[in-house]
């Protein structure tokens, strides 16, 4: 495997609680002790509290301090911090604690560090430390906890949570009552899956990896070969990339895209799919379209070829593709298809025929709007080559209705529906999911500037191009798709720099989405 595309990294790991505590108790059954692992996370954490607020410019720190070992960190920060001259100043809701936790209690008190009876003695902090709960929480926040976690959020007072803002679930990211809204939050260790679920990013604010040195033998060991979700990083994703050139080639080498998409109902997504392929840089782009769209098809992508398809009635204002030209079905011509892009639901009519194409076919939007009317599974899993969905969760619902009441997890969700399909899902959303061939990734970075129509057009285009330039043999659809979604993402951040989070319109997007292959050198 390319040395630029290794993800065996720490960083690159997400575990859930129960994960996590394995590979800790790994670690301490080999001899590492606990408390000299509570004292070296601890010591990084401080390190980046002093950077982040340096005492000439902060001098009163809180300390929310729990029962449990996420306590303990805390009160290690809060000795740190105390003994480098910070005024800090403690608050411990629950007496009772392990045992390594109390004996940091009893040696704070020992040092004469205030402890606050009640939560308002904290109200006067320029910094909190949430060190209520880590991994451990298991139960839902009430009482005195759940309004101490009220008052700080009502406070304006910055907040930087240890692991995980406390309340939230470890894996799914659910608000257990009430929870911490973080400023930072430093994850220790490996990040956990509550990381990459849409529901907690309020929670969340600025997050980072403190890595303090976990083996990754412990890791494997733990996780397996069927529990591995990976984070997919800028610089693996740009090691996927069909890049560099044969210096010798033709444009039908460097891959030939079929879209199919449209109607006079939704005239633009074809355009904005058809941009987001030329993005990609593929070799060549065919579009099979309504016929009253062709002429404004060659006015925007000149360089496609457009097959002008036969129309529906326009009885309900549709106009959508009623028959696909023979040449448009020689499905060898393509080694990709992007079916879905403003067809409406007329898309009933073709869909069936695309489904028994054998080339790698991205099915989005009006196309898994219709499979969901019909019966998902059996139409997905009858195709031989490989079957990419791009849902939104709302579309994602309509397709797998009972996995959404079943599951509230949307890792799991992904995971389960491109098992029993057989595809490649990629569920878009603040934090997009790829599961497919077993392999599972998280987009870790985009920007809400990506809310907007027409943007997930331009994924599926792109997606489309780079599936069909690329060395399939060695490459995963999976893979891909994760390249595809942070590309996406990454153009996003790139133009909202320039534009702003009102001004990346899904046009403005096409003409950044070469600035980040560009942005690395
Ligand atoms: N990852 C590592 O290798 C290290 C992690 N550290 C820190 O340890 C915590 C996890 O510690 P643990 O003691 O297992 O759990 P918590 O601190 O999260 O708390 C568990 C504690 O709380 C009780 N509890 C749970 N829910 C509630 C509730 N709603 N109300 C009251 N009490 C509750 C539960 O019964 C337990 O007693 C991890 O996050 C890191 O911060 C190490 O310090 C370094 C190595
Ligand atoms: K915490």
């Amino acid at each position: 495997m390319n040395e630029r595309r290794c993800t065996d990294t720490i960083e690159h790991f997400v575990v859930s609680a129960k994960q996590m505590a394995a590979i800790e108790q790994r670690m301490f059954k080999a001899g590492m002790p606990v408390a000299a692992l509570m004292e070296k996370v601890s010591g990084l954490i401080t390190e980046k509290i002093m950077e982040l607020y340096p005492l000439t410019v902060v001098s009163k720190i809180g300390v929310m301090v729990g029962p449990g070992h996420n306590g303990g960190d805390a009160l290690v920060v809060a000795r740190e911090l105390y003994l480098k001259g910070y005024e800090v100043k403690l608050y411990r809701p629950l007496v009772k604690g392990k045992e390594l936790t109390q004996a940091h209690y009893d040696y704070a008190i020992s040092l004469r560090i205030p402890v606050s009876q009640a939560i308002e003695g904290l109200s006067e902090c320029e910094v909190i430390i949430d060190g209520l709960f880590g991994f451990g929480m298991t139960r839902s926040l009430t009482g005195d906890l759940a309004a101490a976690v009220g008052a700080i959020n009502h406070w304006s007072i910055p907040v930087i949570s240890i692991d995980l803002p406390s309340g939230l679930d470890t894996d799914t990211g659910e608000v257990l009552g009430s929870a911490i809204e973080a400023d930072y939050t430093f994850c220790l260790g490996l990040w956990k899956r509550a990381f990459f679920q849409d529901r907690s990013l309020p929670y969340l604010g600025k997050v980072e990896l403190i890595n303090f040195g976990i083996p990754l033998a412990d890791v494997k060991a733990v996780l397996g070969e069927k529990e591995v979700i990976k984070t997919m990083s800028e610089s693996v994703a740009r090691s996927f990339l069909p890049l560099p050139r044969p210096l010798v080639t033709h444009k039908y080498k460097q891959g030939h895209l079929l879209i199919i998409a449209g109607s006079r109902q939704y005239a633009g997504g074809v355009i904005l799919t058809g941009l987001g392929a030329r993005g990609s840089g593929v070799g060549m782009v065919s579009i099979a379209a309504p016929t009253s769209l062709k002429s404004m098809l060659v006015t925007h992508l000149p360089e496609a070829i457009i097959m002008d398809c036969a129309e529906t009635e326009s009885v309900f204002g549709r106009g959508g593709i009623a028959e696909l030209p023979t040449k448009a079905m020689e499905w060898d011509n393509y080694d990709a298809i992007v079916i879905g892009p403003g067809l409406t639901l007329e898309a009933r009519l073709i869909l069936p025929l695309v489904l028994e194409a054998t080339t790698p076919l991205i099915i989005d939007a009006d196309a898994l709007n219709t499979i969901a009317q019909s019966d998902p599974m059996t139409a997905l899993k009858s195709r031989s080559e490989t079957t990419i969905l791009t849902p939104h969760p709302g579309e994602f619902k309509r397709l797998f209705p009972q996995l959404v009441t079943e599951t509230n997890d949307f890792i799991t969700r992904t995971q389960i529906a491109s098992e029993q399909t057989e595809t490649t899902i990629l569920l878009k959303g603040a934090r997009s999911i790829i599961a497919g061939e077993g392999e599972t990734w998280v987009i870790p970075e985009s920007t809400p500037a990506l809310a907007r129509g027409g943007s997930g057009d331009v994924l599926a285009g792109l997606l489309g191009g780079l599936i069909a330039q690329s060395d399939r043999e060695n490459i995963s659809a999976a893979s891909l798709t994760a390249t595809a979604a942070v590309w996406h993402a990454q153009t996003g951040i790139i133009a909202s720099k320039v534009h702003s989070d009102l001004g990346v319109d899904a046009f403005t997007l096409t003409q950044y989405l070469s600035r980040w292959i560009v942005s690395a050198s």
